[in-house]
This record gives structure tokens, sequence and C-alpha cells, in this order.
């Protein structure tokens, strides 16, 4: 099978790999499209992310979805021919953290596209069976490898209880904060307020409906906030940059007593972050990591028409266009780019 080996910082290798065999609780998929996401790209570019290094080849991708070619013997629910969305981390099943449910903390996870796992960037991918959700017929594939963002931004929004009638600011409006966008208003948010520093990226989530797009590069976010908001601030505030002026900025902009949910992760550990604000104005703080339980959810948004995903894809490229794919995606301006292969 046609696979493509990140081999150094932006080279890839096309190899012919042995197709997996599934084991008995495994199926067996044939990818049809994979989401190039940022890690990918910095994996690609810098050949790590914080303490995960690529030391050996490996084979990015971890949106994606396929065609089941094959099951193993003690599979039950799924057949061949059926479509599925890969939940990339599988966790251990064993620790605390999965016994007591929060199985995305399991610090033993296989996670695909994450040094030393490899990922579906690749013709056939074997996973196991209770990881792969059946994708309606209304649901196509680009459609269920982006259940993985989708999930990103789900979780976060039941991290930040993200309910009817809440206004939600997004810092970060690239694919993760258009996510989030899509499953705050899915949970009920009526306004959704959403900065970035690229203009083009404002003016798309304006198109995909943000009631307030905010360009924090020429405008304080505090004055935009109080404005919309007759001077009570964000319900909850979703951080989806990374950026740290905008995590420091989060306690600008939600209301007394709201909720600060980080998502996007800075490259320096430590951002200055005012504790007697929190205090004082009662915020609740939380992290949000990956997901979980989230695809039959996902799944069930996209069946019912909730949520939209593919809108926020730019452009398709083949397995073999890969390096220019990569290329493509490193553009500001691109959101989404995905690699789809023939079936
Ligand atoms: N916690 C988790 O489980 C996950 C975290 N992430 C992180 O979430 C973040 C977002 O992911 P993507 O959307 O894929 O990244 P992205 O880089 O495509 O999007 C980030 C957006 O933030 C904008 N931005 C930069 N500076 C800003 C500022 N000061 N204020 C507002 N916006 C600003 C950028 O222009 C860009 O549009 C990244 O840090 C990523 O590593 C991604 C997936 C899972
Ligand atoms: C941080 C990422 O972008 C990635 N989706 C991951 O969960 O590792």
């Amino acid at each position: 099978m046609r696979t493509a080996v990140l081999v150094e910082p932006t080279e890839f290798e096309l190899e012919d790999r042995s197709e997996p065999s599934p084991g008995p609780d495994d199926v067996l998929v044939a990818v049809r499209d994979v989401g190039i996401c940022g890690s990918d790209v910095h994996y690609y570019e810098h050949g790590r992310i914080g303490d995960y290094v690529v030391e050996d080849p490996l084979v990015l991708g971890h949106e994606s979805a396929g065609e089941v070619v094959e099951v193993g013997e003690n599979v039950t629910g799924l057949e061949p021919g059926d479509r599925v969305a890969l939940e990339p981390g599988v966790p251990c099943r064993r620790c605390a953290h999965c016994k007591r449910g929060d199985y995305h903390l399991c610090e033993d996870v296989t996670f695909m596209a994450t040094p030393p796992h490899d990922g579906a960037f690749t013709e056939y991918v074997a996973w196991p069976s209770d990881f792969a959700y059946k994708l309606p017929d209304s649901v196509s594939t680009a459609a269920g490898a982006l259940c993985e963002p989708l999930s990103v931004g789900i979780h976060a929004c039941r991290r930040g209880d993200v309910g009817t009638g809440d206004t939600v600011l997004i810092t970060g409006a690239g694919p993760i904060g258009l996510m989030v966008m899509e499953a705050a208003r899915a949970a009920g948010a009526t306004d959704v307020v959403v900065t970035d520093v690229v203009e083009e990226k404002l003016s798309f989530a304006e198109e995909r409906g943000a009631d307030l797009a905010v360009n924090v590069a020429e405008t304080d976010l505090e004055t935009a906030v109080d404005d919309y908001t007759d001077g009570v601030g964000a319900d909850v505030v979703v951080e989806a940059s990374g950026a740290e002026p905008s995590i420091r900025s989060t306690l600008d902009a939600v209301r007394r007593g709201g909720t600060v949910v980080l998502v996007g992760l800075a490259d320096e550990a430590n951002v200055p972050f005012d504790v007697l604000e929190v205090i004082d104005n009662e915020i609740d703080v939380h992290g949000s990591f990956r997901y979980k339980n989230t695809y039959d959810a996902a799944v069930d948004l996209l069946a019912d028409g909730v949520v939209d995903v593919e809108g926020i894809v730019d452009f398709e490229s083949s397995l073999d266009d890969i390096d220019d794919a990569f290329q493509r995606a490193m553009d500001p301006t691109v959101v989404k780019g995905m690699i789809t292969f023939e079936p």
C-alpha cells in the first residue's frame, strides 16, 4: 500500500508498505479522506511539537475516514462496505484515567500521527472497531474525517458548559475555532463572537455565521466585547489560537462568573494570567484536551444537518501531491486541506 512517510522535516517519501492485518477486534479500513491538521503541519515543518519529537520516519494524519474492507473475528456491528470515521486515540483501557471514564487522558494512548505512532496518510489502516464509527449514507467520508476537529470543538463546549442563549467568544478562527463555533451553535449559543488577526479568517467566520468578528490586531477586544454585551462580557470564552496575548485577553472578555476554556496550545508553557481577576470575578478556567465520547455526537450532528464541517475545506489533494498540499496548508489564509484517496 502506498504510504506517505515524513522522513525529515519538510520531506515526505512515498513508500510501498505491506497492508496491516486486522486483529480479532479490528477493522481494516481503506482510507478515503484525511484532513491536514495544524499539528501535522507543525511536525512537517519542525519535526517536533514540544516533547513529541519525530525520531523515526513517521506517517502523519489523524483526521481520517474510509471504507471497511475486512473485519476481525470478534467484530460485530460493522461489515465490509460500511464507511467509518476513525477516532485516532485508542487508550489502554486499564489505567485509572480510563477506568474513571477519562479515556482521553490515558497516558498510554496510541494516538495516530503522534510519535512513535503512525497515522493515516496511507491506503489502509487496521483499527479497533470500537473506535470506528459508522457513517450514515448522508455523511461523506470527508465529513467523517472532520469529526476529529469537530470533536475538539464539542469537547471544548462541554468543558465550558455552553448552553442555550449563551454568548460565546472564540479567540482564533482556524479550523478549531470554527469547529468550536459549530459546536457552540449546536449547544444553543445564540451569540458567537470570533477573533483573529488575519482578515480573511474573520471574513470567513462571518460567512459561516459569526455574529461579530474582531480583528484584535486593530481593535481592543475588551471594548468590542463590552460594546456587544452591554458591558457584561461573554458567558464562555474558548481560546482557540494558542497565541499568548489572546490567552491573556480571555480574562478581559469573560463576564464575572463566566468560564474560560483553554484549547490553543501556547508555544511557551508559562503565560502570565491574572489570578486575582480569576478569584475576584469567580472565573472558571478549564483546560480542554482532545475529546472523549464525542464521535457519536459528531456523526449525529452531521447526519441531522446541524453542523457543517466540509465548508471549511479549501482544497483537496492526492497522496502523490502531499508535499505540495503541505506547502499550501502553511498559508495563513488557508483553513483546511484534505488528502483524498480514489476508491
Ligand atoms: N487542546 C487540544 O486538544 C487541541 C489543541 N489544538 C490547538 O488549538 C489551536 C488552534 O488550532 P488550529 O485551529 O488548528 O490552529 P490554526 O493555527 O490554524 O488557527 C489559529 C488561528 O489563530 C489566529 N491567531 C493568531 N494570533 C491570534 C491572536 N492574538 N488572537 C486571535 N487569533 C489569533 C491565527 O491567525 C489562526 O487563524 C492550536 O494552538 C492547536 O495546537 C488543536 C487541536 C486539539
Ligand atoms: C494538538 C493537535 O492538534 C492534535 N489534534 C492532537 O490532539 O494531538
